[in-house]
């Protein structure tokens, strides 16, 4: 299981989240613009410290007692702009996250899953916004995390890159939790096996036929989309 429970302020927004999810399959964190989704994203990374829990699988990454640093947690964090080394090929920027870890894993096997075999010797300058991104997610799964965090990472993307990398991270989903911030209903619709909603640094849970009054702001395409998500996982947003 994925337990988290933090609480705290970070530049004076009030984060309060608590919540358990099985580790496996993608989690969507859903929310509106400054509910919270990135700030929530950046405490379980500990990149910022708040109080509480938070446990991935076997690993206790912080309770009372301890609070491990950013460095020593196995994650990966995507963010919706891929930051690569731009001197360097695509085979050269894989090649440089692989030698920094200790981690063992199959790169051709990741290279495989993310789609980038025939981009390995090109420059990253060169590459397509989609294709950077693939890169940037191998780069990421190359450290063997035991979460993929994604904030909005299809968000600056076209919509056949978008399409294109969808079953990407929903395959990646089967064999790693992944936490998946994004505002897009339909990206969530498609991508996740369950949604938490997030509302001014609250987690909440309405029932699922109070959806189109509760949030304001969405057509009612986005409202059917993100209830169809919520059915799907069983679960109410
Ligand atoms: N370091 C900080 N200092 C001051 N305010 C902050 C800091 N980090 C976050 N905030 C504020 O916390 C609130 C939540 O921000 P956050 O980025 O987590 O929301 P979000 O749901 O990810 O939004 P978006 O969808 O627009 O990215 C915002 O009001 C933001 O301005």
């Amino acid at each position: 299981m994925i337990e988290v429970s933090l609480c705290g302020s970070v530049g004076g927004f009030a984060l309060d989240a608590t919540f358990s999810v099985p580790a496996q399959g993608v989690t969507a964190i859903w929310g509106p613009s400054g509910s919270g989704k990135t700030t929530l994203l950046r405490a379980i990374a500990g990149l910022v410290q708040l109080n509480g829990r938070v446990r991935i699988g076997d690993a206790v990454w912080q309770d009372d007692a301890r609070f491990t640093p950013v460095h020593q947690r196995r994650i990966g964090y995507v963010f919706q702009e891929p930051s690569l080394l731009s001197h360097l090929s695509v085979q050269g920027n894989l090649d440089y996250a692989r030698y920094r870890s200790d981690a063992a894993v199959d790169f051709d096997k990741i290279v495989a899953q993310t789609g980038i075999d025939g981009l390995l010797g090109r420059g990253v300058t060169k590459l397509s916004g989609g294709e950077r991104q693939r890169v940037a997610i191998a780069r990421t799964l190359l450290s063997a995390p035991d979460v993929l965090l994604m904030d909005e990472p299809l968000s600056s993307l076209d919509g056949d890159a978008k399409a294109g990398l969808i079953p990407v991270i929903a395959a990646i989903g089967k064999t790693l939790p992944v936490l998946y911030v994004s505002h897009d209903a339909f990206e969530i619709e498609r991508l996740a096996d369950r949604v938490l909603r997030l509302s001014k640094g609250r987690l909440i849970d309405v029932p699922e036929t109070d959806f189109a009054t509760e949030v304001e702001g969405l057509s009612e395409a986005e409202l059917k989309a993100l209830a169809r998500a919520a059915l799907k996982a069983g679960i109410r947003v």
